[in-house]
């Protein structure tokens, strides 16, 4: 399959089937990234895992080395060590063990392909014969046809970067100053394929644009507006949008309340308690006060580029913020 046209944000477009509509479980494992020329490393084995549909925050005090995190997450910084997973279905359930989610999976596969075989035998792997698809389970494991017909999950070990630009969305801190369209249209459509053989996606994207617009709550606006005329919530909603219609399995957002007044992050909350429908999504923001009612698990990054995870709820929201 070829690898997706790039975008101005340098985040390629995405090919996957649409059935990525929801989330993903995400692993990070062992990540560390030392670039070269520096004397230290930014990260240091970053361990995290976020289950599907929730809302992850990671917070850390200046420099501790949040957005170059979310860099190598979004695959526009490769890592030194470690790697990063998605997973999905049957791939979460062969990583965890769960031999009921894998049943149902293989069920579901056999239903789709038109076959029957034997149930997965308890250590995971089916001997059910499949079609040697992918079974939907994009990236994390897949469904493959061995030389005997017999069909086994494969677990993959991690992302690539070019898989990772294409399953995951980055909201970068003060989006609007990337915008780059003279109006609406242009600022949605901007990253959009435009060669004849990715017409289909395009169709797609269309089909997809209109019900992102009113999940932002932007349907309303005429499409011939300049980007910059509008409010400061609705340039961050607009962001987002450019981002929800890729589908992404996980969104990551920098600092998305900085530099917006009251109103504006009130609006842009009440977004991100609709976004965990749709996918997996990490945080990074210092704006304990209006986020914290929707983490589900939480990070502090230490300087040095490590990372230990926050107990959450937490006890005192107000001690957290120090
Ligand atoms: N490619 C690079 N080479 C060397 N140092 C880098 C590189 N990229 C970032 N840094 C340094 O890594 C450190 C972490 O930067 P990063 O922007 O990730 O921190 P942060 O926690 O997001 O900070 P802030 O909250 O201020 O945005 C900084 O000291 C930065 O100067």
């Amino acid at each position: 399959m070829p690898l997706g046209v790039w975008t101005y944000t340098g985040l390629p477009f995405s090919n996957a089937p649409s059935t990525l509509q929801q989330g993903a479980e995400i692993r990070v494992e062992g990540i560390g990234f030392h670039p070269p020329g520096s004397e230290k490393p930014l990260l240091q084995d970053i361990n995290m895992s976020l289950p599907a549909n929730s809302l992850g925050l990671v917070m850390g005090r200046s420099g501790s080395g949040k957005t170059t995190l979310l860099q190598v997450l979004a695959g526009l910084t490769e890592q030194t060590s470690g790697h990063i997973r998605i997973l999905r279905g049957a791939a979460a359930a062969a990583d965890s063990g769960d031999t009921a989610i894998l049943q149902q999976s293989f069920a579901a596969a056999q239903t789709a392909s038109g076959q029957h075989g034997g149930a997965p035998s308890s250590n995971g792997v089916s001997p059910a014969v499949s079609s040697g698809s992918s079974g939907g389970h994009a990236n994390g494991a897949e469904t493959s046809t061995g030389a005997n017909g017999a069909a086994a999950v494969v677990v993959r070990p991690g992302l690539t970067v070019e898989e990772r630009m294409q399953q995951v969305g980055l909201v970068f801190q003060f989006p609007e100053r990337h915008f780059l369209g003279e109006d609406l249209m242009q600022e949605l459509t901007f990253t959009w394929p435009r060669l004849t053989q990715y017409w289909g996606e395009r169709q797609a994207l269309s089909a997809r644009m209109q019900q992102v617009l009113e999940a932002v709550g932007l349907q309303d606006i005429p499409l011939h507006v300049q980007p910059w005329a509008l409010s400061g919530g609705q340039q961050r909603r607009l962001a987002l949008a450019i981002q929800l219609v890729r589908q992404p399995a996980l969104l990551l957002l920098d600092e998305p309340l900085a530099g917006l007044d009251w109103e504006a992050r009130q609006e842009v909350v009440t977004i991100f308690r609709k976004l965990k429908e749709q996918c997996t999504v990490l945080v990074v923001s210092h704006d304990l006060a209006e986020i914290a009612p929707l983490v589900d698990c939480a990070w502090r990054m230490r300087t040095g580029g490590t990372c230990e995870p926050v107990s959450w709820p937490p006890m005192d929201l107000a001690g957290l913020e120090q």
